[in-house]
């Protein structure tokens, strides 16, 4: 199995060129079996999920063709088959999202229920009883969701007892085919939501209200097919400024959209560092140690759950205390025990980390458990003394596109072996 083996101390320096948004791609990906022609998606990252998620579309008959790296044509008029199997969901969560596009387009759809991860239970229940309220009849048995609709799905007010993101762009695409107008109330306000909107809408969609608490849509007979440029990876862009900071470096971050990540700026600059921005880039210069900061995970426009394990490495190496509360999942600091090994100190006390930093981290063997704590331990490795080895980087594949290379290219001693 491939591991990373990082020697830590150089500090990051240059330029970097963030990707596509995969948890933006993959429900537009999803998204591009509800048109009736070619649908073609550009920016799409390289990534383990992108590949898993064309291979289940290639399942339900969907073909696709790769244009250049980062570029597909969808051809959607294929589809004829409606089972998501466990073998392919069980590798990724988000295949639940084929759910409500394959609903709407084809009128029945048998996904295998996802389960829980690392992080947590995950419950897919909002899904479930959103596309029940638009006329669907849904069956659970042996471990599959059994969806059909007798002709169109039905416009309908659904109001959402929790914000769900991958919930609402399942229930925002079934909707787009839908007879009449669906409102979902307490909606995510993710930006991969507005994304997913703006897609839909390029296909002939009638969407409003995306990005807000409250999204209306307006059901049409049919969408065609169009291009469409998913936008960039907020979290990549996250990562990649925290490694900054925290190795005393001057990084900018090209191709990205500043916009998206206010929540996590304003914590890099109490962590003291100097953040300057552009229209599409993010520059950021260390001064000195961090600051510790403290950090309460909430849904967007808060702090992102998906950046907390990173602010955990930044944290554990700060000049001071500092605590993270995460009240997304359940069980997300399993990136803790893996930096306790490399000489960090914090304490857990319920769904709140405690990090006293210390002024030295050291190498050790470390093992990835899902995909942000896998990035956490790439940020330890990359400031701690000695070399870090980290295992189960496919964790990491899923959602880091050339991760070694962009940090190689400024100026990190990371190389993947085996
Ligand atoms: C592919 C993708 O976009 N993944 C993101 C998405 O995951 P995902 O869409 O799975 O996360 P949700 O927003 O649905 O989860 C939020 C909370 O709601 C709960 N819940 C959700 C659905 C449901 O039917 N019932 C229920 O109880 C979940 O267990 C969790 O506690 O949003 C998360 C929260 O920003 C991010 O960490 C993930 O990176
Ligand atoms: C948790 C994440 O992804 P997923 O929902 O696909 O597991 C993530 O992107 O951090």
């Amino acid at each position: 199995m491939q591991k990373l083996v990082i020697k830590g101390g150089n500090k990051l320096r240059g330029e970097v060129t963030i990707s596509g948004a995969k948890n933006a791609a993959l429900p537009i990906l999803m998204g591009a079996i509800l048109p009736q022609n070619d649908v073609i998606v550009d920016n799409v990252p390289a990534l383990q999920d992108v590949r898993t998620t064309l291979k289940l579309l290639a399942e339900l008959g969907v073909t696709s063709e790769q244009l250049d790296s980062n570029s597909y044509r969808i051809q959607p008029q294929g589809l004829h088959h409606h089972i998501a199997s466990y073998e392919l969901v069980k590798t990724m969560r988000a295949s639940i999202l084929v759910l409500g596009p394959l609903l709407a387009r084809y009128g029945k759809a048998q996904v295998s229920l996802p389960g829980g991860c690392a992080i947590g239970a995950r419950p897919v229940n909002l899904h479930i009883e959103g596309l029940r309220q638009m006329g669907a009849q849904i069956t659970v048995e042996n471990g599959y969701i059994n969806a059909e609709v007798n002709g169109r799905l039905k416009g309908t007010h659904i109001l959402m007892d929790m914000v769900s993101v991958t919930g609402t762009e399942n229930l925002m695409a079934a909707a787009t085919l839908a007879d009449g107008i669906t409102v979902i109330e307490n909606a995510a306000r993710e930006p991969e939501v507005v994304d997913l909107a703006r897609f839909l809408n390029a296909m002939g969609a009638d969407v409003r209200g995306a990005g807000s608490d409250k999204i209306e849509i307006h059901g049409v007979e049919t969408l065609q097919g169009g291009r469409y440029r998913v936008q960039p990876d907020r979290i990549e862009t996250g990562t990649f400024l925290v490694a900054a900071l925290a190795t005393g470096g001057d990084v900018t971050c090209r191709e990205t959209d500043p916009a998206m990540l206010d929540a996590v700026l304003k914590k890099l600059t109490e962590a003291g560092a100097s953040i300057t921005r552009g229209d599409d880039w993010i520059r950021l210069q260390a001064n000195g140690r961090p600051r510790p900061v403290n950090v309460i995970t909430a849904p967007h426009p808060a702090f992102p759950t998906d950046m907390q394990a990173q602010f955990c490495a930044l944290n554990a190496i700060a000049d001071g205390t500092g605590w993270i509360r995460e009240t997304i999942f359940e069980n997300r600091f399993m990136h803790v025990p893996e930096l306790h090994r490399m000489g960090a100190l914090i304490e857990l006390e319920g769904n709140t980390a405690i990090c006293k930093g210390v002024k030295q981290l050291t190498g050790a063997q470390v093992m990835c458990t899902d995909l942000r704590a896998s990035a956490s331990l790439v940020i330890a490795g990359l400031v701690a003394a000695g070399e870090t080895t980290i295992e189960r980087i496919y964790h990491i594949d899923r959602g880091y596109e050339r991760i070694e290379q962009k940090l190689r290219d400024l100026g990190a001693d990371i190389t993947r072996v085996g």
